[in-house]
């Protein structure tokens, strides 16, 4: 009878100590305001038990309220009821950004395929190869790609053909297969069985993020005993034997560097990032595993979002004739009927520019960036406390009212004078800010311009972006309304 009660002094008194250090948090750290919606123990999660088009609606509506409410908000997330910031406000974000480097847990269910690569590493490891990997997409690499960009563009176009003058499409697998395809090439020099390789690389990591989703959806997957024992666990392992025919292709690029083998079979007339990588591998730089880290995160990392991206810009130009023949305009002063694009165009290509920048502005294709909060962060009017979580809404920040009373139409000349853009940093965030911002900025815009001058210059598009609608399955991907009709320009 004494053990009992005991017992049960024990646990009040934790339950008392508990409440009593969370009250002493509470007034050293008050939190802002909550998203409506919060149910005791389960917080929001109800919020994300559903399709991922209504999550991405639900996730809006953070991300709108956070504006509303000045830029900070919070809400509790998971079974455990963990807290979650959700940011809009420029300053904060970016420091926040600054700040915490360290990825949100989601970030973790990737790394079954891509390792401690970039997107997913942190702490030393990944401030390591950051610095090692910086030079590798520095301008004059990614001008060397301009051949690959130049060539599967011209076959996206091959493949679009098929559908032009016949009405509406989707040009999903066509814009999918550009995109796999330019990065395929740009990080491997190859693709060793051509197409092949390309689709089933493709279909692999669709897979693969899918499972990422779904995963972070369903909490109880979070779990890695109920993940296993629901069989998820083997579907991973059977998504992985595809890195394995890529494996190979690492270990015969590896072979004919070394061995320093020229032949027709191995030249190619750019710096594939696997090259790069491999100079440094000879000063013990990478490991052999970490090479295949990088390489596999270098291909998701361009994949999605550069298709995603292309998909969204199209719809846009389609949707506003008059910038249309604006970019046409310009596209046929700078390379003329047929000419492919050299690294002097890229740089006259101005309008065509602010287009695709405009566009991502309006229709990011990564909504949000998240952030382990590590320690305690002051923000302006709140500090954030040390082992929560937190959202960066790139798309908030995207139509902050700072970008002025036309925020929410699409005006490409804003980008032109530099003086009328918001005096933030975090503004613009289609490819994040800070020290864990896009490596790949450059190279994506460079492959976007391609593609994009290409078929503005054969088609005229017609596309209706007031139709558009998107589910979050890790990017932003459209499920309606992105069709597009082509008519040849002559
Ligand atoms: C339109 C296309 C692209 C968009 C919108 C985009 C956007 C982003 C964003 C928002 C992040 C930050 C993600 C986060 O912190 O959660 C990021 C990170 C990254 N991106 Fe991109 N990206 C694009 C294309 C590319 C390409 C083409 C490459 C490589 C060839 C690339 C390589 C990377 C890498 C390596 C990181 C991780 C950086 C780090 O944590 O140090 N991205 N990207």
């Amino acid at each position: 009878m004494l053990e009992i009660v005991a017992g049960f002094l024990v646990i009040w008194i934790c339950v008392i100590l508990y409440w009593r250090a969370r009250l002493v948090e509470s007034k050293a750290h008050p939190l802002p305001p909550a998203f409506p919606g919060l149910l005791p123990i389960i917080g929001h999660t109800h919020l994300l038990l559903t399709n991922t088009s209504t999550l991405w609606r639900r996730i809006k509506r953070f991300s709108d309220y956070s504006l509303e409410k000045g830029g900070l908000i919070y809400g509790k997330l998971g079974f455990r009821e963990s807290l979650y910031y959700f940011i809009t406000d420029p300053d904060d974000a970016l420091l926040v950004a600054n700040t915490c480097l360290d990825k949100h847990f989601l970030y973790g269910f990737a790394k079954y395929w891509l390792g401690e690569g970039l997107i997913t590493g942190s702490g030393n490891h990944w401030h390591r190869h950051r610095q090692l990997l910086k030079q590798s997409f520095s301008l004059p690499i990614i001008n060397g790609y301009l051949e690959v960009f130049n060539g599967q563009s011209r076959k996206l176009l091959s493949t679009l053909e098929g559908s032009a003058e016949k009405g509406k499409f989707i040009p999903t697998a066509q814009i999918k297969r550009f995109s796999l395809g330019s990065s395929y090439l740009t990080t491997f020099g190859k693709a060793s069985n051509g197409e092949k390789t390309i689709q089933r690389y493709m279909k692999a990591t669709d897979e693969m993020l899918c499972l990422v989703m779904e995963r972070f959806q369903k909490v109880w997957l979070h779990n890695e005993f109920i993940y296993t024992l629901l069989g998820y666990k083997k579907q991973e392992a059977d998504l992985l034997e595809c890195r394995e025919e890529v494996a190979n292709e690492i270990s015969q690029t590896k072979k004919s560097f070394f061995n320093k083998i020229h032949d027709q079979s191995t030249y190619i007339p750019y710096q594939p990032l696997i090259r790069l990588i491999l100079e440094q591998y000879t000063t013990n730089q990478f490991t052999d595993y970490e090479i295949s880290e990088e390489l596999h995160t270098a291909i998701v990392a361009a994949y999605e979002t550069t298709a995603g991206s292309l998909q969204s810009i199209l719809v846009m130009i389609g949707s506003f004739p008059k910038v249309q023949e604006k970019m046409y305009e310009e596209i046929m002063q700078v390379l003329g009927a047929d000419r492919d694009v050299d690294k002097e165009d890229l740089r006259k290509l101005v309008y065509t520019e602010a287009v695709v920048k405009e566009s991502l502005r309006l229709l990011p294709t990564v909504p949000m960036i998240g952030r382990y909060i590590d320690r305690d962060v002051k923000l302006k009017n709140y500090t954030l406390r040390a082992g929560s979580n937190c959202m960066i809404f790139t798309c908030g920040l995207q139509r902050h009212s700072s970008w002025g009373p036309d925020v929410d139409e699409f005006r490409p000349e804003r980008w032109l004078d530099p003086a009328t853009l918001p005096p933030y940093i975090a503004t613009d965030g289609a490819f994040s800010f800070g020290k864990r911002s896009c490596l790949g900025k450059t190279y994506a815009m460079t492959a976007l311009k391609v593609a994009v001058a290409h078929i503005v210059r054969k088609y005229v598009i017609t596309g209706d972006y007031t139709k558009l609608k998107y589910q979050l399955d890790i990017t932003l991907k459209p499920y309606e309304g992105h069709d597009i009709s082509l008519k040849r320009r002559s």
